[in-house]
C-alpha cells in the first residue's frame, strides 16, 4: 500500500506489527430474515502502527467492522488480516478475540475496588504467563511511561477521569496488542475533557506504537488523531473516500488554528453531510 506513516527511527521496529487487510468484506445480519446488510464489499488496509479514524452516519455498518475485527461476530464474506494471519474468511466466518486486537472499554471498566496498580496488573496476572515481579515491575514502568506515576496506589475513583481513561489504556498495553480499537470512546464528554482525552492518548501512542482502529462522530476528533480518516458511505459501509492527513505527528492543539487543519474539515464535512443526508432519506438517523 502507498501510505506511509512518519516514524522515528526508534520506533520502527515497534510498529514492524498490527497491519490489518480488510478485504471485500460483506455483513449481512439476519440473512435468512430481514437481511440487513450493514457491510458492503469492503475492502480497507491499515498500516502497521497507524492511526485510523472511521467516521460516517449513524448505523451505516462502523461498529459491525469493529467488532469483526475484534472476533465478536462473524463476516459473511470476505477476508480480514491481521498481518499475515487470516482472522476470519471464507471457512472460518468468525475470527477468534485475542490479546493481539483489544477493545478498549472506556469509561467503567476498572474495577473500582482494585487500585489503578492491580487493575493493570489484573489481565497478566490471570493469564499467568509472566511472574507477580515482572508483571508488577512492567505495569509500574508503563504507569510512569503514561504519566501515572504516583497513582499506583490510588483506586480509580480517587483520580481524573482523564487520568482514568490512561489507566484503562494502559491496561489495554499490558497484553501488548497489536491493535487497539475503540469504538466512540470519547462520544457524550464536553470538548474540555475530550481535549486531555486526546492529549493523554497521543502521548501514550506515541511511546506504544500500536495500530489505533478509531470510530468516532466527532469530525475534528478524527483529524486531529488521525494519520487518515476513513469516510464511509451511508448504509451498508465501505470506504467512500480516505484521506492522507498531512499533518505532522506529534501534534498538538495547536493544530487546530492552522490552515491546512480548516481545510480538511471542510473537505470532511462536506463528505460525511452528503453521506448523512442519504442515510435520512433512507430512514436511519444521524448520529
Ligand atoms: N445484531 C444485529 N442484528 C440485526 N441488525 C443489526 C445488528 N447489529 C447491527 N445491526 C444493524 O446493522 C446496521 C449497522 O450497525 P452498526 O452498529 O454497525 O452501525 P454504526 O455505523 O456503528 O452505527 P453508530 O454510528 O450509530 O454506532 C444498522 O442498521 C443496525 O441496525
Amino acid at each position: 500500500m502507498s501510505y506511509v506513516l512518519e516514524t522515528s527511527a526508534k520506533s520502527e521496529k515497534a510498529i514492524s506489527q498490527g497491519a490489518i487487510r480488510i478485504e471485500d468484506v460483506v455483513k449481512i445480519y439476519d440473512p435468512e430474515g430481514a437481511a440487513v446488510m450493514a457491510v458492503d464489499h469492503c475492502s480497507l488496509d491499515i498500516s502497521a502502527g497507524e492511526i485510523c479514524m472511521i467516521v460516517g452516519p449513524s448505523g451505516c455498518g462502523k461498529t459491525t467492522l469493529l467488532n469483526a475485527i475484534a472476533g465478536f461476530h462473524s463476516i459473511t464474506s470476505g477476508k480480514i488480516y491481521l498481518d499475515d494471519k487470516l482472522l476470519c474468511g471464507p471457512d472460518k466466518p468468525m475470527a477468534e478475540p485475542g490479546s493481539d486486537r483489544i477493545v478498549v472499554f472506556q469509561n467503567g471498566a476498572l474495577f473500582p475496588w482494585k487500585t489503578n496498580l492491580e487493575n493493570i496488573a489484573f489481565g497478566p496476572l490471570m493469564q499467568g504467563k509472566m511472574s507477580k515481579k515482572e508483571i508488577y515491575e512492567k505495569a509500574r514502568n508503563m504507569m510512569a511511561d503514561a504519566g501515572l506515576g504516583g497513582t499506583e496506589n490510588n483506586y480509580p475513583g480517587e483520580v481524573s477521569s482523564g487520568l482514568r481513561r490512561r489507566v484503562e489504556i494502559v491496561r489495554a498495553l499490558m497484553n501488548d496488542p497489536k491493535v487497539l480499537l475503540f469504538d466512540e470512546p470519547y462520544r457524550a464528554l464536553d470538548s474540555l475533557t475530550k481535549s486531555v482525552m486526546h492529549e493523554a492518548l497521543l502521548e501514550i501512542y506515541y511511546k506504544n506504537k500500536v495500530t489505533i482502529f478509531f470510530i468516532t462522530h466527532d469530525l475534528e476528533e478524527a483529524i486531529f488523531l488521525g494519520h487518515r480518516v476513513v469516510i464511509m458511505s451511508s448504509r451498508p459501509c465501505k470506504p467512500k473516500k480516505i484521506l492522507d492527513i498531512d499533518i505532522p505527528h506529534p501534534r498538538d492543539y495547536s493544530v487546530l488554528t492552522s490552515a491546512r487543519y480548516r481545510e480538511l474539515m471542510d473537505e470532511v464535512i462536506e463528505l460525511v453531510h452528503e453521506e448523512a443526508k442519504k442515510s435520512f432519506a433512507a430512514g436511519e438517523k444521524e448520529g
